[in-house]
């Protein structure tokens, strides 16, 4: 969907606002992982109108969390706010979760009498996990609007981190074409045949310099330039200071990745270095052997969707790359430099000519 939405703004010799597409592409993504079936477009955009709302309305309720019996009182107005936006979201989310609550019912019904017939196989979505999950201290289920909060948590978490990540990874194909080529070439070598439209989720592993492009994408440019806090549980001296027990702290993840003892020219964006006899060889994202990048988080609190993140970077930029040649605009540079939205965005929004490579 993607490329072909792509594709045609390229024909019409527009260069195309990159960014909202890759937004738009990953949520649509992550809605169908969140509700399975594919949702008309009316649906899907409801459900981003409730979803940005919120998002774009969060920085005024922080103040909320403290005292809320107190700040009730004073801020009224914001409570409201914070209230309808809250409906909003659950006048949409909710009819939703009953549909798949009822389909999912109806076929895992089905599915047992008829478990060996592979067509009628249930597929999940994240929904149905949530319709069974049993917490181990409680002995009901979840209700409705604990369902609404986690897919609130799903669909946010993951739709402007990756498409931050994406937008920063064809910058630098953009901006370096000898790496490009080189991963055109690698994607070339997997493929049966030229004119084979889609590079398929089974030969991603195959591809060790598409891995190594995504992960100097991550390390160079984390969309998060600080992961959540966290806050210690007991008092804790780091580094000759003393950190009292509940402080709060965090992590310079950028700046880990940018650690000139660690990696070298750490600024240059080198995928090499992942790659056999690079200092990033086998690096370990997940920090249970080493912390020489952490774009995820690390320990017990690492990003849960990091697997699933790095997929979808892998499957999309290998499929932009295989279907177009993505080449600066004339007289344009790549401007690598930062903004700080909800992630570390490109403060000039990355654009590019699009060449098809497969002429149907
Ligand atoms: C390139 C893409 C992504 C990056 C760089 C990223 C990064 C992070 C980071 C740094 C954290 C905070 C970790 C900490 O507190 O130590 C986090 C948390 C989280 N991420 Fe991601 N993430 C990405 C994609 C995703 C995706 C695709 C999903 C799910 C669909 C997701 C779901 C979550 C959730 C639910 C949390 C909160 C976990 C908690 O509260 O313990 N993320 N992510």
């Amino acid at each position: 969907m993607l490329a072909n939405r792509l594709e045609s703004a390229s024909d019409f010799g527009n260069h195309v606002k990159l960014v909202q597409e890759f937004q738009y592409a990953m949520f649509c993504l992550l809605v169908f992982m969140c509700f399975g079936d594919k949702l008309d477009q009316n649906q899907v955009k409801e459900i981003e109108r409730v979803e940005r709302a919120m998002l774009l309305n969060s920085g005024n309720f922080n103040t909320l969390n403290f005292w809320p019996n107190v700040t009730k009182m004073v801020f009224r107005k914001r409570w409201a706010k914070l209230s309808q936006l809250r409906k909003d979201q659950e006048d949409v989310l909710i009819p939703l979760i009953r549909a798949r609550k009822k389909i999912y019912r109806e076929r895992q019904s089905k599915a047992k009498e008829d478990f060996e017939n592979d067509k009628d196989r249930l597929v999940l979505c994240y929904i149905d996990t949530l319709l069974d999950l049993q917490l181990p201290d409680r002995s009901t289920k979840l209700v409705e609007e604990e369902i609404v909060s986690l897919c609130n948590e799903f669909l946010n978490a993951g739709t402007d981190s990756t498409s931050t990540a994406m937008e920063w990874i064809l910058a630098n194909l953009v901006k370096y074409p000898h790496i490009q080529e080189k991963l055109f070439t690698e994607i070339k070598g997997v493929m049966e045949s030229e004119e084979e439209e889609e590079v398929k989720e089974e030969v991603l592993q195959k591809m060790p310099y598409l891995k190594a492009i995504i992960l100097e994408g991550l390390r160079r440019h984390p969309p998060g330039h600080l992961v959540i806090p966290h806050a210690v549980n007991e008092d804790i001296e780091l580094g000759g200071h003393v950190v009292p027990k509940n402080g709060t702290i965090n992590f310079m993840v950028a700046d880990m990745g940018w650690d000139p003892e660690v990696w070298e020219d750490p600024m240059s964006f080198k995928p090499e270095r992942f790659m056999s006899g690079g200092e990033g060889e086998a690096v370990d994202i997940t920090g249970s052997k080493e912390i020489k990048m952490m774009p995820f988080g690390v320990g017990r609190r690492i990003c849960p969707g990091y697997g699933l993140a790095m997929l979808h970077l892998e499957y999309f930029v290998a499929n932009l790359i295989w279907k177009f040649e993505w080449k600066a605009v004339d007289g344009d540079e790549v401007d690598l430099s930062e903004k700080q939205q909800f992630t570390t965005v490109m403060k000039i929004p990355l654009k590019a000519n699009l060449i098809p490579r497969i002429k149907n």
